[in-house]
């Protein structure tokens, strides 16, 4: 069975954010991941994991200003200097927490304009260069245009090229099983043929985006898949929980 890390941005919302991380631990996870823990110290977040003995399979490098609508800023090319200040923000929270992958996301952008695919491939490099020392993993989503609109990386096939393409060591796909079916179905042949580029696994039914045991995913299937793959990292449960985070539990006690 995969192993799974709770989403604390997703999960567990009946606790404020540093709790969640008691709350998921004591629930049985000894994995997490979240979005972004910029509005904490870094020492605070890593007390929680150590406290709590959980590793932390991810988070997201800042996207820019996420409330007045940014989704990352890699594919913007008039908001370089922003990234490049994005990586230094986030070096102490990787240092700290011991983290080894993260996620960088593109940005709203049009994925057929030049300029925006330069400066995303131009982006990616320089994230990649810049946590190759650190030890980390960079990984890239493909995500869907229902739930983010206009999102610059929006299909599959296309962030599989890229990482292709580039071959830098520390570059991998994040592969949201939750976005890969909503773009393009065909969600196992398409894990079997990225297994080798995979560095991060996301889950959630389709279409209510809840626990993984409804809807129209197979999840025992793909779970076992993942198994019969060799995958060896975490599986972010990236859901909303239909109701309270503890009542849903169902699918993943006794694993
Ligand atoms: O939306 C997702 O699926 C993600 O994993 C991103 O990190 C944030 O939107
Ligand atoms: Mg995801």
């Amino acid at each position: 069975m995969p192993r799974f890390a709770a989403n604390l941005t997703m999960m567990f919302n009946e606790w404020a954010f540093l709790d969640r991380f008691d709350a998921a631990a004591e629930a049985g996870f000894t994995a997490v991941e979240f979005l972004f823990p910029y509005d904490h110290e870094p020492e605070a977040v890593a007390e929680r994991l150590r406290r709590n003995l959980l590793d932390l399979a991810l988070f997201n490098l800042p996207p820019g200003d996420w409330t007045a609508g940014d989704r990352g800023l890699a594919a913007l090319p008039e908001r370089r200097r922003e990234f490049e200040a994005s990586l230094d923000k986030a070096l102490p929270y990787i240092q700290a927490t011991g983290l080894r992958r993260v996620h960088l996301m593109a940005g709203l952008a049009d994925p057929a304009a030049a300029a925006s695919a330069e400066a995303y491939r131009s982006a990616v490099r320089q994230a990649a260069a810049f946590l190759a020392p650190h030890g980390v993993e960079l990984v890239i989503e493909p995500i869907n245009g229902r739930d983010m609109p206009g999102y610059f990386l929006n299909d599959v096939d296309a962030a599989a090229r890229l990482i292709r393409d580039l071959a830098l060591p520390n570059l991998r796909l994040q592969f949201d099983m939750y976005h890969c079916q909503i773009i393009h179905g065909d969600v196992t042949t398409r894990l079997r043929a990225l297994m080798p580029l995979i560095g991060h696994v996301q889950v959630a039914s389709v279409p209510s985006r809840h626990e993984p045991d409804r809807e129209e995913l197979n999840y025992p299937f793909l779970f076992a898949e993942l198994d019969r793959q060799g995958y060896g990292g975490f599986v972010g449960c990236e859901y909303r929980p239909a109701g309270k985070t503890l009542d849903g539990l169902g699918w993943f006690r006794g694993r």
